[in-house]
């Protein structure tokens, strides 16, 4: 929930609280408070902060407010899955165990589910656990990621083309609507779907037909859509750069998928995967002493998939230096105590190494603007976005996203 002055779901009519303030989550350990880059901030017992987890009968004081946490009601029991893994994902937190027993229930429905949390949570693969045990599972499962193709390409992509469309347009094409017929169609990113494809998204999950570009017949499609997004949808809504109905629709069935940083206690469970997952395969005991540790006190800005390369990194420079932040510099080539890396294995590393030097420059070199280090780089902002999370690279001097 968000608190604030204007276009908040809590309004407080006071000239010292900013249009947005601070959002407010209950979580199984309190409610997190985080400031939303208000003007007077969040001051708790006399210290200001930018993120508290509080326990019920905590105050915050918000400008010449003062807001009191209670939680009302009775406690409700949410059912845990039983296992630590619902499809490739694993967790065995209460959080995670939580989701999984959500999502499973999601899955035997036909409605839509919208997944939200940060990048590199897990939302692709929980997405195709869904369509994994869902009665589709014998269908196609299709992707389509909104923010890898150009704004001006989406619709054709989406619902296809008829002969003729446009110049070069030789012959007709499926579009991925059609192609997930009788499956699941995954929408990713789905926050970054432009303003005015948005009642044609509407109408396909409405009506469930499609019109290709530059057709006029509208097709029938069978499709169950999961769509994900790392972007607050919400508030997207109130800045009316997403619309309501739109929301709505998408989010018939809404789940979040935590942040790492909120679950530590899946950290060993997903290193033992994703070293498992290696060639040639490792356990935990080839981890040098204390990397679990260091591992569980990070506090992994790039959730999941930071943590996959940092394992990665781990094995392949077998030094607890190499999962310290900016130790890429001195991990740009293979270390000599090293195990023997195949090919593959070296070469990823040092374009990983490369890339997240390359992406540290161009933002010191553009004071942090991520804007323009992306216009520097050749790349969309969004890349440079998700890039930037996956090698838990941060714009020096908090830059703008
Ligand atoms: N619970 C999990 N168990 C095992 N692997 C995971 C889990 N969560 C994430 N991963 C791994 O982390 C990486 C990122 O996951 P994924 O792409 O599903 O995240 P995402 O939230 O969809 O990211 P984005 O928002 O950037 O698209 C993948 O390699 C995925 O396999």
């Amino acid at each position: 929930m968000v608190v604030g002055s204007r276009g908040a779901d809590l309004l407080v009519h006071d000239r010292t609280i900013s249009g947005r303030h601070c959002l407010l989550r209950l979580t199984e350990e309190g409610v997190l408070v985080r400031d939303l880059g208000s003007k007077n901030g969040l001051v708790v017992g006399g210290v200001r902060l930018k993120e508290a987890l509080l326990p019920p009968g905590a105050q915050v004081r918000m400008g010449q407010c003062v807001l009191s946490l209670e939680l009302a009601g009775t406690p409700q029991q949410k059912p845990l899955w039983p296992e630590p893994h619902f499809g490739a994902a694993v967790g065995a937190s209460v959080r995670m165990r939580a989701l999984f027993a959500q999502l499973h229930r999601a899955a035997a429905g036909e409605e839509t589910v919208l997944l939200l949390g940060e990048s590199g949570t897990g939302k692709e693969l929980l997405a195709r656990a869904i369509h994994d045990v869902s009665p589709r599972r014998d269908g196609p499962w299709v992707v389509f990621d909104c923010s890898a193709v150009a704004p001006n390409l989406i619709e054709a992509e989406l619902f296809g083309t008829v002969k003729g469309a446009f110049t070069g347009a030789v012959a007709s094409r499926e579009g991925l609507a059609g192609q997930a017929h009788g499956g699941t169609l995954f929408l990713d990113e789905v926050g970054e779907l432009p303003l005015e494809l948005q009642p044609k998204l509407l109408r396909m999950l409405e009506s469930r037909e499609v019109r290709p570009l530059g057709g006029t017949q509208p097709r029938k499609v069978d499709v169950r859509v999961v769509a994900a997004t790392h972007r607050p949808l919400r508030e997207q809504v109130h800045a009316r750069t997403f619309r309501q109905d739109l929301y709505y629709r998408l989010a018939v069935l809404e789940a979040h998928v935590p942040p790492l940083r909120e679950r530590p206690e899946d950290i060993p469970l997903l290193v033992e995967r994703l070293l498992a997952a290696q060639t040639p395969p490792r356990t935990l005991a080839d981890l040098p002493p204390h990397a679990l540790e260091m591992l569980q006190a990070h506090q992994w800005p790039g959730n999941v998939r930071e943590l996959r390369n940092a394992v990665t990194r781990l094995t392949l420079f077998p030094s607890l230096a190499s999962l310290l932040p900016g130790a890429e510099a001195s991990a740009a080539a293979p270390a000599p105590e090293a195990p023997s890396l195949t090919l593959r294995e070296a070469r990823e590393a040092v374009i990983q190494s490369f890339e997240r030097g390359f992406i540290r420059r161009h933002l010191e070199e553009n004071g942090g603007n991520v804007s323009a280090a992306a216009r520097r780089m050749g790349i969309s902002r969004q890349l440079l976005h998700r890039m930037m999370v996956e090698h838990g690279v941060r714009a020096p001097g908090g830059g703008e996203d």
